[in-house]
């Protein structure tokens, strides 16, 4: 990547806004440059950044969109001037399949909908699951063999769905919740379709092609999650004990800050299949980018190997060792760099607001994008190299808050931070102890900027014993 221009410092207050620099004409001018590719969004932003530098503008179909790329201004706008913006176009089309969910909802839903939940990811609450997830990933690394070969991207999928579903579902992980992949590789491959689509809420009974397809994984995902909430409720009803699981909170949680109501059966689908699929998508990726970047890398992988080695001594990992885990969450920290899960967030304006030396006009989109600025070399020297180190106490430091940003920031900041953290740490201890990972591809695997950042295809991968 190209040194960019310099921009002007934040604290500069002049009375005249600047103008953004940035593209002349809307993007469809632009259709058949090798920067415009649909379904390749981040050759957009890194033409932007190669040639404007950390801010930029461009118009698309008449909306006009900044790109923001300082960690300062990314700050103006998730915390500082949070609620001069709602979320923008392409996550309210989400709504199709969420709903009013925590994430494509807005104010005033957003922030009841976030009291309720917010008592299930407590710091105590999340050290509950911790060993249960133990439990999962040791049952799922002592089915594998030496010398067997996996999609190592499958795997972690499979680790991470069973994970969610015990710990904040409480349910048994039959085919019909497997399933639940299924339809979310449908719709993963169906992403740039809609959020193309203009107006597709309009459009959701239409017999057209794509919308048929989105319509039925849809119905298969709703059919799973009704039959959750039936389950526990005539568990409920039966006078079982609930087990505390998220599930029972959200069906008997009410507003206490608010009206007293609870959530409605709608709103309780909706938070179920959002923090289901914000819940296991996110962490398979950051593990199976995690296994490949410690397959390419001999020395961090041993170094991990003796950590694991010292503070285990062979068993399994408890809460306790949490905190004694240091380089392996350094580890998990740096593959999020390199490859984070969530590769850009967006949100629109809903009055002019003025950001250092610009304005961001009243309706226009506003995008920044975890996986540019965290390969930016400001704060990232040699960024493609994977070096964990740069997660020491130390070196975070030096680092302005949002230039890692993984899990977002201010309100909307990711409710299952604490969570993925634990998940994530616990599962390459687990398997890190008894497995390394030798990869079979002859490339880096190629990554597709979907909803999450995915690697393309299968990552094929050796079990080795160590
Ligand atoms: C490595 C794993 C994960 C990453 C990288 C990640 C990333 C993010 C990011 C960037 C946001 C903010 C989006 C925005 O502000 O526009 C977010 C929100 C959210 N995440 Fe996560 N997430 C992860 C794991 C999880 C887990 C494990 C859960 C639940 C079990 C979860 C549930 C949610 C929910 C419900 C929201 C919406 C919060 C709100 O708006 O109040 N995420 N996540």
């Amino acid at each position: 990547m190209t040194t960019p221009p310099p921009i002007p410092d934040v604290t500069v207050s002049t009375d005249e806004a600047v103008a953004f620099p940035g593209l002349k004409r809307g993007l469809f001018f632009y259709l058949f440059k090798p920067w415009v590719k649909l379904g390749h969004p981040i050759l957009l932003f890194e033409h932007l950044q190669q040639t404007f530098g950390n801010v930029a503008q461009y118009r698309f179909l008449g909306t006009p969109i900044v790109y923001l790329n300082d960690p300062e201004y990314i700050r103006e706008v998730l915390i500082n001037q949070a609620s001069a913006f709602v979320k923008e176009r392409t996550v309210k089309r989400m709504k199709v399949l969420l709903g009013e969910g925590l994430i494509t909802s807005d104010d005033p839903i957003h922030i009841r909908s976030r009291r309720i939940a917010a008592p299930a990811f407590h710091r105590q609450r999340i050290a509950a699951y911790g060993d249960q997830i133990v439990a999962i990933a040791a049952s799922q690394r002592d089915r594998w063999h030496e010398g067997q070969v996996l999609d190592i991207g499958a795997a972690s999928m499979e680790l991470s769905l069973e994970i969610v579903a015990r710990t904040l579902f409480d349910t048994e992980v039959t085919t019909e919740i497997r399933s639940i992949n299924d339809e979310v590789n449908t719709i993963m491959g169906l992403y740039n379709f809609i959020v193309a689509f203009p107006q597709l809420e309009k459009f959701v009974n239409f017999p057209i092609p794509g919308v048929i397809k989105f319509r039925r994984s849809k119905a298969r995902l709703d059919a799973v999650v009704g039959r959750l909430i039936r389950e526990h409720r005539e568990a409920s009803l039966r006078g079982e004990e609930d087990k505390g699981d998220l599930l029972s909170m959200l069906l008997s949680s009410r507003d206490e800050e608010g009206d007293h109501s609870g959530l409605s059966d709608e709103q309780v689908r909706d938070e179920v299949l959002t923090i289901f699929l914000a819940g296991y998508e996110t962490v398979a990726n950051a593990l199976t980018w995690t296994w490949y970047l410690l397959s390419q890398n001999p020395e961090v992988e041993a170094r991990l190997h003796a950590e694991l080695d010292e503070v285990l001594g062979g068993r399994l990992p408890v809460l306790a060792d949490y905190a004694a885990l240091k380089y392996t969450e350094m580890v998990f920290a740096e593959s999020m760099r390199l490859y984070p899960p969530a590769w850009a967030m967006g949100r629109m304006a809903t009055r002019p607001v003025r950001v250092g030396p610009y304005e961001i006009p009243e309706g226009a989109h506003v995008f920044f994008s975890q996986y540019m600025m965290h390969r930016d070399p400001r704060w990232y020297p040699e960024p493609l190299k994977f070096d964990p180190e740069r997660f020491s106490a130390e070196n975070k430091a030096g680092r302005p808050k949002f230039a890692y940003f993984p899990f977002g920031g201010g309100g909307r900041q990711c409710i299952g931070e604490g969570f993925a953290w634990m998940e994530g740490v616990f599962s390459i201890a687990t398997v890190a102890q008894r497995w390394r990972f030798e990869f079979l591809g002859t490339r880096e695997p190629e990554v597709q900027a979907k909803i999450t950042l995915r690697p393309e295809g299968a990552v094929r991968m050796r079990v080795v014993g160590r």
